[in-house]
């Protein structure tokens, strides 16, 4: 947490004084109330209303000033969880292929809106709640002090029990939070899960499924939901408990105080309010230390391996590649199945490579060894001379890059999906030329907007896009992973033409049905199995 209220160290500062000033002036207004109550028991009907008058006044700046510092504070909060929600970003976009697979969409979903939004409730607003009651506290006890010194051995005696018992709750309430995200967590992912499946129930009719899935997956998070408030409403019925035993003891004090007449009579009503609201703030104090304890593990979540800064692809030097890319005794096993055994295989630079084979026998594995996505493999793959185990993802995504048949588009406009949020000004000319080469001619302007993946488009449309968005930036290698599948016999060898006419590209083309017009165009046809 110190972390990002050090990146918004002005505004916090600003923040922490105003918080100050407030508990100042609506400390003000429980000192006024013995002067007024004074005026009453002494009948004095101008000191009675100069006392009141000036007791609203306080009240009307206190009001107005407590409006403009919790606004100016949602901003500044708003500004924090932008920084830590970046954190997330961060971590992402520094993680290697693998590592970002290890965990699902809806846990990404997860830790963005639930963790984080458990931080900004839990943690960011509850310090600057325990500030204020912080404040409170001590403006309170030296306003005390004022009827009599006695108050301060009493008030901090009372301080302690109030703050070092529940601090012992802090454990459970670490728990129940890591439980309750890993829930968040768990719900999210199935809700994304069931709802990416909606065509399918639809289709099949039954639709119900989505609902009983959903249903069940609603009823474990409910139940965590319950453990969760279960322990909170422990940790602050004892501190309220406590609260309120402290705020008697005050009273008691007060009243003997009074009958020995070691205070006036009219400070009882003040000192009375004054104690109230100590040990309420004593008590929201204790509950918010608990509950930001608890966030600490998310904030450890959220930021385990993000590094400080994002790291920039465009420094990336691409990869020398003058010869040719080489597997060299490539071997490879998966869930106990073995799909390579010492594999050799050149792909001279500029060459034209399909590579053809049964179902399973791990065509599309091959281009995902080659592409860096899987690393876990014995033998070696060269680019030139370079072990590819030794470059970064940013380094081979320079040099290469995977045309999946699996098309993935976001909802943006066509020309964001193709140039992937290039400044379209300078990038008109580029995006026809793909266009042209993909044979993308049912866009009608760049800024037509596609639905969440593509719904309005057909499978060929989709993957004419996905090839637009190769051909828009083209790489010195193509993985074309059955890119033209979906697309009628003539479109995909138009398009497969293309890869095929420039001398420079080297294609990598898996495919299941090889054109025969063009086979002769390819300089090898690799077979990985019937
Ligand atoms: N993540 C994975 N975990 C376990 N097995 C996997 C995984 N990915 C792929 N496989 C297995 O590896 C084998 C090769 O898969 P691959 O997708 O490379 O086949 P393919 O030749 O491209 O098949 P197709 O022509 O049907 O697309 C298959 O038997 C598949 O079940």
């Amino acid at each position: 947490m110190k972390t990002y209220l050090k990146h918004e160290r002005g505004r916090t500062g600003i923040n922490i004084i105003w918080i100050v000033v407030n508990v100042l002036l609506y400390t003000g207004t429980s000192v006024l109330l013995t002067f007024t109550t004074n005026a009453i028991f002494s009948r004095d009907m101008r000191a009675l209303l100069v006392w009141s008058a000036i007791n609203f006044s306080v009240w009307g700046a206190f009001l107005l000033s407590n409006y403009f510092q919790v606004v100016f504070q949602e901003k500044l909060t708003q500004r924090i969880m932008v920084d830590i929600r970046d954190t997330i970003s961060r971590k992402i976009v520094g993680s290697s292929y693998a590592q970002y697979h290890n965990k699902t969409t809806g846990e990404y979903l997860s830790e963005y809106v639930n963790d984080v939004g458990n931080i900004e409730s839990n943690a960011i607003k509850k310090f600057f709640t325990l500030l204020s009651d912080g404040t409170t506290v001590v403006f309170s006890t030296v306003a005390l002090a004022a009827y009599h010194l006695l108050f301060i051995p009493a008030i901090l005696l009372l301080s302690v029990l109030m703050l070092r018992v529940p601090s012992r709750l802090s454990r459970p309430m670490i728990s129940a939070t890591k439980t309750m995200s890993e829930g968040n967590a768990a719900f999210s992912n199935q809700v994304t899960n069931v709802l990416n499946g909606f065509d399918v129930l639809f289709n099949a009719s039954k639709l119900d499924k989505l609902h009983d899935l959903i249903k069940s997956a609603a009823k474990k998070y409910a139940a965590v939901k319950v453990a969760y408030t279960k322990t909170n409403a422990r940790v602050s019925n004892l501190i309220a408990a406590l609260s309120i035993f402290c705020q008697v003891m005050v009273d008691i004090m007060t009243s003997i105080l009074a009958i020995l007449g070691a205070i006036p009579l009219g400070a009882i009503s003040s000192t009375g309010s004054i104690a109230a609201s100590i040990f309420n703030s004593l008590s929201s104090l204790s509950n918010d230390t608990v509950q930001i304890k608890a966030t600490y593990p998310l904030f450890d979540k959220v930021s385990a391996g993000a590094s400080k800064k994002l790291p920039s692809a465009e420094k990336t030097p691409a990869p020398v590649f003058h010869y040719a890319l080489r597997v060299v005794d490539l071997s490879y096993t998966i869930g106990g199945k073995k799909i390579f055994s010492h594999l050799n295989l050149t792909f001279a630079r500029g060459g034209k490579y399909a590579i053809i084979g049964r179902s399973g026998v791990g065509k599309s594995t091959l281009l995902k060894i080659l592409d860096g996505q899987i690393t876990n493999y014995t033998g070696h793959v060269y680019i030139d001379n370079k072990d590819l185990r030794t470059m970064s993802m940013a380094e081979l995504t320079k040099v290469s890059q995977y045309v999946d048949q699996n098309v993935y588009l976001f909802n943006d406009s066509v020309a964001n999906n193709t140039s992937l949020w290039e400044n379209q000004s300078q990038s008109k000319h580029r995006l026809q030329e793909a266009f042209s080469k993909a044979k993308v001619d049912f866009v009608k302007f760049p800024d037509q907007i596609i639905q969440e993946n593509g719904q309005n488009l057909s499978g060929g449309q989709k993957q004419r896009l996905a090839l637009a968005r190769f051909f828009y930036a083209p790489k010195p290698i193509a993985f074309v992973d059955e890119g033209t599948s979906a697309l009628d016999a003539k479109t995909a060898r138009l398009v497969t033409e293309e890869f095929l006419k420039d001398p420079d590209m080297t294609l990598i083309e898996v495919s299941h049905h090889l054109d025969h017009e063009l086979r002769g165009a390819y300089d090898q046809v690799i077979d990985l199995g019937a």
